[in-house]
Order: C-alpha cells, then structure tokens, then sequence
C-alpha cells in the first residue's frame, strides 16, 4: 500500500531520515517506534506530504506520491495527532464532519455518517452537540480519530493519538483501535514511544534509532529475535520475559479440564494479565471462561513459563 524506497530527508544540513526502505501492506497495522528524534513523525509526515521527501521515492497505491495533488492524496488518507487539533467553536459533530463538508456531502448523508461513527468511536449522541472544551481527554481523542475515519479512507495516519491520556483512557482507547482495526480493514500507521502500546496494536513494527530502521517486523520476531544489543535493551532486557507474555492469550495455554473454583480469566487475556491475577490471588490454577461467560477449562501457572501455545495440554 505505501512504500519507502531509500528514502530521506534532510533538514538544514542534517539527516532526519536517513536511506528507508519499508513496506506499510495494505490491512496492516504498523507501528513506528524509537528513541526520541529517532525520525518517527517525519516518516510519518512524509506519507501525506505534510513534510517533502528530499531523496528516494514514496509509492501509495503504487503510484508515486510526488505525482499525485497533494491535496487528493491528503484526502485519501486520515490524520490523527496527539494535540488533536479540533476546531474550538465547532460542536462535536461539525468536527467529525470536517472533511464530509469540503467533499460536499449532503446534510442528510453527513449526519448520518457522524451517528455512525460516533457509535463506533463509543462516544454517546448526547456529546453530538457539545464544544471540545466541554469534553474530556478521551472523548476529545476519539473525536479526532472519527474525523479522521469519516470520509473512509484508505489509510489512517496516526502520530501519537494517545499520548496526553491517562493509562485507564489511553488502555481503552487501544481496545478501541483494535477493534476498529478488525472491523474496517484499514491500513493504519502509528508512531508511538510507549512499547507496551506498540506491542499490543502492532501486526508490523519498525523500529528506529537516529534516522534509520534498526530492526522491522512482527512484535513476536523483535522480541524472540532482536537483531542487536540496542534491539534487547530497548525493549528492556529484564522485562522481556512479561512483555512476550503480553502478546500471547490464555486461550493458548488452556487445559480443557474440570473448572476449579475462583473469579474466571477470560480465554482472550493476556499471559500478562493472568499473571497479575496469580499474583494477587496466590494461586497457582485459575478457572477460564469464554467470551460468553461459559467456563472452558484452567489456566495453570507453571504453564506460562512454556515457550510456545500448543493449543490444547492434556488435563
Ligand atoms: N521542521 C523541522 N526543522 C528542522 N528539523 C526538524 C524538523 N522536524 C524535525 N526535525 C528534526 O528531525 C529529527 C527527527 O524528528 P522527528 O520529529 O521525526 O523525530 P521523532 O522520532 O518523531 O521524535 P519524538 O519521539 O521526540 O517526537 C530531529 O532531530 C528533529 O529535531
């Protein structure tokens, strides 16, 4: 869908970016992550024009972005940034409707495209009319990120979303990308500096230090198979071991036997997560349950420390 060939960018005599080459596929979930100035959001920024490339060549849907009007190109492509940038005296709702306004769409039309995607955003029809001042962090975020949705584009930019919230937020703002993300396809393309996030949206992380991709692919192979020292201490050697956990589910490592009793996992936690409830609970078996509430075996403590999921263990 978007591709870098030896691309760089040079701003007063310096390289912000220097020679990449990435592949952003399309359906993909990528994110770009780093040390700070490590040329993340000039990557990004490079993808809608918002900053030139000097060197090499950017392909979007095999075209070179060069050759497309930048604001033709902008349009297929939605912007979501950490500041959020939404218009003060608009209501909720003419945010959202930014762009369906310059394309001219019918009232009618936009109006029901903003119910739309205020329900899919989670952000009740009650806010439809308030200003950004009287939203909070969250809300005003998930109306950046409907705006950005609501012309449907091809592919969603996203540069820090989450940044300015509170874990709890910034959490259930994640939840709500991945299911967006599972629900309309999209390619998106995220710059973050938290790696738990990067770990948890990420089909496809690239990982940058001083204008230069140091290591890309799944979050699974820069952990298991980090390509050097600044790889394994970037991802912080002693902590390695939980953040596997955090990419593998209960659902993995159940053992389909007579549930004990306790307060359930659900089969779609996180190793991680179950490991806080082992700890909290000082236990070393938990009951697993479904998405349905329907209990579906245990979770054995000794079991996180296997490698790999071998799908169903013997009772
Ligand atoms: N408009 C600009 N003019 C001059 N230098 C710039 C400009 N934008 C970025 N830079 C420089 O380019 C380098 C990369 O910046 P960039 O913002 O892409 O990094 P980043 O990885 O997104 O950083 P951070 O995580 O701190 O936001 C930095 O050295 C920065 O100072």
């Amino acid at each position: 869908m978007i591709e870098f060939n030896n691309v760089s960018k040079i701003f007063a005599g310096q390289r912000a970016v220097n020679n990449l080459n990435l592949h952003f596929k399309t359906g993909a979930f990528s994110v770009l992550i780093g040390t700070s100035g490590s040329g993340k959001s000039t990557t990004l920024k490079m993808i809608n024009r918002l900053v030139e490339h000097d060197e090499g060549t950017i392909l979007f849907a095999g075209e070179d972005i060069r050759q497309q009007p930048v604001l033709a190109l902008r349009r297929r492509m939605g912007y979501a940034i950490q500041s959020i940038g939404l218009f003060p005296h608009w209501t909720v709702a003419q945010n959202i409707a930014t762009v369906l306004h310059l394309q001219k769409w019918s009232r009618s039309k936009s109006n029901a495209r903003v119910d739309e995607l205020m329900a899919l955003l989670g952000l009740e029809s009650s806010l439809r009319e308030r200003f950004p001042h009287q939203l909070s962090g969250g809300q005003q975020q998930r109306v950046g990120v409907a705006r950005a949705l609501a012309a449907d584009p091809e592919v969603l930019l996203m540069d820090e979303p989450f940044g300015a919230l509170d874990p709890v937020t910034r959490a259930a703002l994640q939840q709500e990308m991945v299911r967006i993300h599972r629900l309309l396809g999209r390619t998106i393309v995220l710059v973050t500096h938290d790696i738990d996030e990067a770990l948890q949206l990420a089909d496809h992380l690239v990982l940058m230090d001083s204008g230069e991709v140091v290591q890309q692919g799944t979050p699974l192979d820069m952990l298991t198979a980090p390509r050097n020292d600044f790889v394994r201490e970037f991802f912080g050697r002693s902590e390695l071991g939980v953040r596997l956990l955090s990419l593998r589910q209960v659902r993995g490592y159940l053992r389909h036997e007579q549930p004990v009793d306790g307060e359930p996992l659900r089969d779609d936690m996180s190793l991680r997560e179950a490991l806080s409830a082992f700890v909290a609970r000082q236990c070393d078996v938990l009951p697993v349950c479904d998405a349905q509430g329907q209990p579906c075996g245990t979770l054995h403590f000794r079991d996180l420390l296997r490698v790999e999921a071998s799908g169903d263990i013997p009772a």
